[in-house]
């Protein structure tokens, strides 16, 4: 029998909806697979722990962290209670860095039983990796001046190590796909990180002849995602390229509730962390309407990293089968609740 001790944060807003709905399909893939079981801990970090204790998390909390096989993370943030730069750096930033999570991959495709907003959205299969460290995301600024003279400076960091590791890792994942790798760059506008991104991918290359490459302007890689999602295979991006394209992915496969990630540590020193592509939404918390995909098809990714493959490949057919036969929440054009789905994919899978 395995154990997988898991740590869960489920976080702000609809996180404490669908972290459980996503926990019941765990333990019931547990039951049906007769030889392993989660053992999931949970820790209350969040903005209304913020409110309580003036921190999102305690002193020790990466320390605590650091002792589990992996993470499985809601969403954090409550810009009622804390600011989003705060609530973001403080947890869940703090985490995919202290751990060396310095990779977020996240897939979309085209889904059966999906309304996507394309008018012909084709069979599309790609993944986006992005790079999770650095990049665009840094601490490294400030604001200074008032008034006219206000001004604030923002510096980004892109090291040779952080770049070429996230393409590394795309142009291996291309490799056992179809073997078709995009660059998202911005090396006309952005004078200084982007034609450095374009050369490290330039001299990485050659070392992987076999894959096809492509160097794409982020704004006109946007556009492609909407109208020609089919085109791409794997696409490589730094933080904020790959933050923005997996939120287009999200919304071409019908729903940004859907799309699913996993932060993951390449040296396996530290756990990897499962949490989907969005977030909070305060917008439509406490009605018990968020849809769990996006949670599930999360921890069909943490199955994966756990070589599970085979059971997360049977998950992810029956999330398939659950939407086609309508089964689903009101963004992707369904009436179901959470609770609704995520039972129905638990019946499903007994039934296995
Ligand atoms: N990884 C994260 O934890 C993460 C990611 C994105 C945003 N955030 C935080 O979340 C808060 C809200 O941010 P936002 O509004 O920009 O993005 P969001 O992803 O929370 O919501 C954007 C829109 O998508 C909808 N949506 C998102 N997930 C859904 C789901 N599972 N089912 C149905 N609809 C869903 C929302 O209702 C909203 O209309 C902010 O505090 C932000 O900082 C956190
Ligand atoms: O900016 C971030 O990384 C937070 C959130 O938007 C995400 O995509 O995980
Ligand atoms: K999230
Ligand atoms: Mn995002």
């Amino acid at each position: 029998m395995k154990n997988y001790q898991i740590a869960t944060i489920p976080g702000d807003g609809i996180g404490k909806e669908v972290v459980p709905a996503a926990l019941n399909v765990l333990h019931t893939i547990a039951d049906v697979h007769g030889g392993l079981s989660f053992v999931s801990t949970e820790f209350p970090w969040s903005c209304d722990y913020y409110a309580e204790h003036g921190k999102m998390m305690p002193e020790n909390g990466m320390e605590t962290l650091q002792s589990f096989e992996a993470i499985f993370l809601g969403a954090i943030g409550n810009p009622s209670i804390v600011a989003d730069h705060i609530s973001l750096w403080d947890l869940l930033l703090k985490i995919r860095r202290s751990c060396e999570q310095s990779i977020n991959i996240r897939p979309a495709k085209y889904f059966k039983g999906l309304r996507s907003p394309l008018t012909n959205p084709n069979d599309f299969d790609l993944i986006v990796v992005r790079e999770n460290s650095e990049g665009e995301y840094s601490e490294i600024g400030g604001r200074i001046h008032k008034n006219e003279n206000e001004m604030a400076i923002q510096n980004a960091v892109f090291t040779r190590r952080g770049c070429e590791s996230a393409m590394r890792y795309a142009f291996n994942l291309a490799k056992k796909r179809n073997k078709y790798l995009t660059s998202a760059t911005k090396s006309n506008g952005i004078f200084h990180t982007m034609p450095f991104w374009d050369s490290i991918f330039n001299d990485i290359k050659k070392d992987y002849p076999d894959i096809e490459t492509e160097s794409s302007h982020i704004d006109a890689l946007s556009a492609f995602f909407v109208t020609q999602p089919e085109k791409f295979d794997v696409i490589v991006a730094s933080n904020l390229f790959g933050d923005i394209l997996t939120d287009i992915g999200g919304a071409v496969m019908g729903s940004i509730g859907i799309a699913p990630a996993a932060n993951i540590n390449l040296s396996g020193k530290y756990p990897s962390m499962f949490e989907p592509v969005h977030g909070s939404a305060p917008d439509i918390y406490g009605k018990g309407i968020a849809n769990p995909i996006g949670q599930i098809w999360t921890a069909k990714m943490m199955l994966d990293h756990f070589n599970e493959e085979e059971l997360g490949q049977k998950l992810l057919d029956i999330i398939e089968e659950v939407t086609a036969d309508n089964i689903k929440t009101s963004d992707i054009g369904g009436n179901s609740t959470t609770l609704e789905v995520s039972n129905e994919i638990c019946n499903r899978l007994k039934a296995l």
